[in-house]
């Protein structure tokens, strides 16, 4: 082979060396830059996102439990409540919302600024997406998740029927499909509700009553979600408590009640609505304080028994359990109204209507006494002592200087 050939031979084949090693080079940079990462897209700061995550999550050092708790819907009106109760004894907490608009956002970023300055921090996110609950579950080995996200309201199904079912049946899921995987699996407390009842008319409501009769779309969604509960239970070894809570109200409580609504109407001088039953009968419910139910919620929590399927192989039966968590007093909406007349110094303009076929029950009344056996559930707070200081908080967050925020 002459010379001149056997140069040009090395130079193609140099030439070809080099551009595969830049191609490679090139490939090997985009495969591990952040922004190729899809995850890293959602969270950009990942390590950062998860010291956080952690260090909340952590139990103080005077905690008596050590439990390290997740709370869904922590910026709502219990959650945000039960976040707090349980970090004052000195449990870790980690709180996800999603901040939807289905009442005064504000009011949720407010709470979520409270949780804040109490040192639990609050993740952005819908339980609907996978991707984060499995990232949190893979940071945190919690022991307990208490499940509050939903879409609450009985009459606001009749206009959003599929926010029901996006939150309620696959948001509780998909969390469920995220705790059955976690190893080890937590235990979940999550918030069923009164109106499962539907039209069963026996009373007091016990556990043991039918619920096969939902008047609302809402009703039936949590009614699903106890069936739902009891699958998982079955099939992964989940413990799972639900508890359903009675018209539960007070500070920090949810603009589209009826005890918050009227009150903003009333001081405002608008007229109120009240429905009426059948034979001009005055609609009555089981109002429930939030103290109360945060005490039950956390005899819940402590009383719960481990999961039995960590790790994919169930060794034996777990936990389910469901509690009503209500007041064991109805009163009647009328008689709200004259609380709250003499509580904030004003006469209600009331416009009194039939009682729409909105979703909404005649009455609901409760009956705790297995909450009392097994969670030493005794409520104690009267509805006069509980709107009064609901209506003491209500003034002093609406005061001249919050005023721009209520809606
Ligand atoms: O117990 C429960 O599980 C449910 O309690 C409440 O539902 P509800 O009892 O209907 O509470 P409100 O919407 O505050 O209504 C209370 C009473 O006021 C009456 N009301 C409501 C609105 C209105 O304009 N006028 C009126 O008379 C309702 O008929 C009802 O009897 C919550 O809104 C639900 O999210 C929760 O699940």
């Amino acid at each position: 082979m002459d010379k001149p050939r056997f140069r040009l031979r090395c130079s193609i084949t140099k030439l070809i060396f080099f551009w595969i090693a830049i191609l490679l080079t090139i490939l090997i940079f985009f495969h591990r830059t952040p922004s190729s990462n899809p995850n890293r897209r959602v969270l950009p700061s990942l390590p950062a996102w998860e010291n956080v995550v952690v260090q909340s999550a952590k139990p103080l050092a005077n905690s008596t439990t050590g439990h390290s708790v997740l709370v869904t819907g922590a910026a709502g009106f219990v959650g945000t409540h039960v976040a707090l109760a349980l970090k004052k004894r000195g449990d870790g907490v980690v709180g996800i919302d999603n901040f939807n608009k289905y009442y005064d956002p504000t009011l949720k970023r407010r709470r979520a600024d409270l949780l804040r300055r109490n040192g639990i921090f609050v993740l952005e996110a819908d339980i609907n997406d996978s991707e984060k609950l499995a990232k949190l579950f893979r940071s945190v080995k919690f022991t307990h998740v208490v499940h509050l996200a939903a879409q609450a309201g009985v009459r606001y199904a009749l206009r959003n029927p599929a926010s029901y079912v996006h939150s309620n049946i696959a948001g509780f899921v998909n969390l469920l499909e995220a705790c059955k995987t976690a190893n080890p699996q937590p235990s979940i407390i999550w918030a069923s509700s009164s109106s499962v009842y539907g039209l069963n008319s026996k009373v007091p409501f016990s556990e043991t009553h039918r619920t096969d009769q939902p008047a609302s779309l809402y009703a039936a969604t949590k009614k699903a979600g106890e069936e739902i509960a009891h699958a998982y239970n079955h099939i992964y070894g989940l413990s799972i408590t639900g508890l359903r809570f009675f018209t539960v109200y007070g500070p920090w409580g949810r603009p589209d009640m009826m005890y918050y609504s009227f009150t903003r109407d009333m001081l405002r001088g608008k007229p109120i609505v009240v429905f009426e039953g059948p034979g001009h009968k005055s609609v009555a419910r089981d109002f429930t304080y939030i103290d109360d139910v945060v005490k039950g919620l956390l005899a819940a929590v402590d009383t719960a028994e481990k999961s039995t399927g960590s790790g994919g192989k169930v060794e034996r039966p777990a936990q389910l359990r469901v509690f009503n968590l209500g007041n064991t007093s109805p009163v009647p909406v009328n008689e709200v109204v004259g609380l709250l007349e003499r509580l904030l110094g004003v006469k209600a303009k009331k416009v009194v209507v039939p009682m729409p076929r909105n979703g909404d029950v005649l009455f609901t009344h409760a009956n705790v006494s297995l909450a009392r056996r097994e969670l030493g559930y005794v409520p104690t707070t009267d509805l006069k002592t509980g709107l009064r200081k609901f209506v003491d908080w209500y003034l002093d967050y609406y005061s001249e200087s919050n005023w721009k925020s209520a809606w």
